[in-house]
């Protein structure tokens, strides 16, 4: 059998790494007379970190709503590999492999960091009611490796020392990790990060990054609404920008942070 050609190995690489996970299709929503997203397509390809960028309004969060099923669509289509997700509640959003945090942290405040991530694990989760109220073994069992995975996931993002306090006594930059935690121990294929980084301070900025690019490194893909330019440049594989609810570029940070109509629509002085 003969070796493979070198450009083969090149092209076949190319192509695991062009696999469309998340597919948004000609996607449309008003609010009475004021269309939010009009008429938006994309694609989010496996393994990468894909940027949504925008001057404030643009519909960055209404997109991200219509993806996670907050909001419902007027037009278009939605897809995560195979499965269609329009026009499906936010929990099959979740069961289907699309998690995400929010702008304004959505902890539950009274609970310990721990048990907010267990609540996230639910989703992933056999045992029902009558196996908890029993006591049944396998229940037990899974909720030990619930509560195991629980602790890797918060060691992983950094946080392992508040395992036990309450998530509304955590510092801010920790209050956002929890949250991304508490999404992965859904175990998702994509997770949407909606600015991650607001509020943080520089040091808490520069460890988000590290952590993001750990995610990426272990195999998530990741969708990231972020108004720190500088972050999301070094960070995204590649950018799209809304402006009044329209696709007006998408691209590497290269090519999005030259074009002009970015520029002048959101760049502004910060273009580099
Ligand atoms: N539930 C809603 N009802 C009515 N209008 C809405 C609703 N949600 C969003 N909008 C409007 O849709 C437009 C897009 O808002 P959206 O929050 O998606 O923008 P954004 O790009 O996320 O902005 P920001 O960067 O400020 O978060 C805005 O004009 C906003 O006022």
């Amino acid at each position: 059998m003969s070796a493979p050609k070198v450009g083969n190995l090149l092209s076949s690489k190319l192509d695991a790494e062009l696999t469309p996970l998340l597919t948004v299709t000609a996607v449309s929503k008003a609010f009475g007379g004021l269309q939010a997203l009009s008429d938006i397509s994309l694609q989010v390809h496996a393994g990468e970190i894909f940027g949504l960028i925008g001057p404030n309004g643009a519909g960055k969060t209404t997109l991200f709503n219509a993806l996670t099923g907050l909001y419902s669509i007027d037009r278009g289509e939605i897809r995560l590999n195979d499965a269609r997700l329009d026009g499906r509640p936010p929990h099959q959003v979740l069961h289907a492999g699309l998690a995400r945090t929010f702008q304004n942290i959505r902890l539950f405040a009274e609970m310990t960091a721990l048990e907010n991530v267990l609540v996230g694990r639910h989703a992933r989760t056999t045992s029902g009611v009558v196996g908890a109220v029993l006591r049944l073994p396998g229940t037990r069992r899974e909720e030990a490796d619930s509560r195991e995975r629980a602790a890797a996931l918060l060691r992983r993002v950094g946080i392992a020392q508040h395992a036990d306090r309450l998530a509304k006594n955590l510092p801010y930059g920790d209050q956002r990790r929890l949250e991304i935690a508490r999404a992965l121990a859904t175990e998702p294929s994509l997770l949407a990060l909606d600015e991650p980084a607001a509020g943080m301070n520089k040091a808490e900025r520069a460890a988000l990054r590290e952590l993001l690019l750990q995610l990426q490194a272990d195999g998530l893909t990741l969708l990231l609404i972020e108004h720190d330019v500088k972050l999301v440049m070094g960070l995204c594989t590649r950018l799209a920008v809304l402006d009044y609810g329209v696709k007006i570029a998408e691209g590497t940070p290269d090519v999005v942070s030259r074009d002009p109509k970015v520029i002048a629509a959101y760049l502004g002085d910060e273009a580099i």
